[in-house]
């Protein structure tokens, strides 16, 4: 590799190209509202596409639930507005729901991400914003739906597993399908070994996914 392009950011994209629309883009960005729980590699992903000019969207806020989360240090560097709406302080699900469609109304969301986001929602959220909802999941839906889609996929003994991108309905795990990615399971595969391999498809498909959405 020559020098020059050695003086490019090394720091190894989270996404990979061949997904990425060739045409330029049409329309105005899409305005995402992002719902995580954890450390946040997807949410980065789709941040890291839409600073790379790939993704024609903007991220208008980030909403978590866990005060733990690392994707928190993830939007600081992104410049993301993030808010914490933590489920334990709230008596039901819908009161939750409510304060998540108040804050992306606020915040002019159009579609909601939830980029592992581990509360189930409710219609007060789905019916605000229907059929834009869209999850990232770890498995090949509709095998192994739930929190648990990698331990179950190590258990059932299956050799390919991989993750899915679908809109959200009632239904957990089962609205339609928009995108898929195949991951094998090796012999020796850890919960964790496995995870780091489907994550690094995750990261393709969620912004694959999202950029599709434009045709919606
Ligand atoms: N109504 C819907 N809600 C959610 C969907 C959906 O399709 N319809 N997708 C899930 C994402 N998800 C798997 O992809 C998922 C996340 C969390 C749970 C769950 O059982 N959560 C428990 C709490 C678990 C915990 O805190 O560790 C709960 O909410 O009581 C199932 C599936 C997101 N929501
Ligand atoms: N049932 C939902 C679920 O399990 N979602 C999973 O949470 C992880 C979040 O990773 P991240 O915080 O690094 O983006 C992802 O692997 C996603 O598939």
């Amino acid at each position: 590799m020559s020098s020059d392009l050695m003086s490019v950011d090394p720091t190894p994209s989270l996404i990979s190209p061949e997904i990425f629309p060739s045409i330029p883009f049409q329309g105005e960005p899409l305005k995402l509202g992002i719902l995580a729980s954890g450390s946040g590699s997807n949410f980065e992903a789709i941040a890291t596409a839409i600073a790379a000019q790939k993704l024609n969207a903007k991220i208008q806020v980030l909403i978590y639930n866990n005060p733990k989360a690392k994707v928190v240090e993830r939007a600081k560097k992104f410049g993301v507005t993030s808010i914490l709406l933590n489920h334990r302080d709230y008596s039901t699900r819908e009161d939750l729901d409510q304060d998540l469609v108040k804050t992306f109304n606020q915040y002019d969301v159009d579609w909601v991400v939830m980029a592992g986001w581990m509360r189930i929602v409710t219609p007060v959220l789905i019916d605000a914003f229907p059929q834009k909802i869209i999850n990232l999941h770890p498995s090949l839906l509709p095998s192994f739906p739930g929190i648990h889609a990698i331990e179950q996929a190590l258990e059932a003994g299956v050799k390919i597993t991989g993750c899915t991108v679908h809109l959200v309905e009632l239904e957990v795990d089962s609205g339609p399908i928009l995108m898929q990615a195949a991951v094998p399971i090796l012999p020796d595969d850890t919960p964790d070994s496995l995870h780091a391999r489907i994550q690094v498809k995750e990261h393709q498909i969620i912004v694959g996914a999202i950029a599709q959405l434009q045709q919606k």
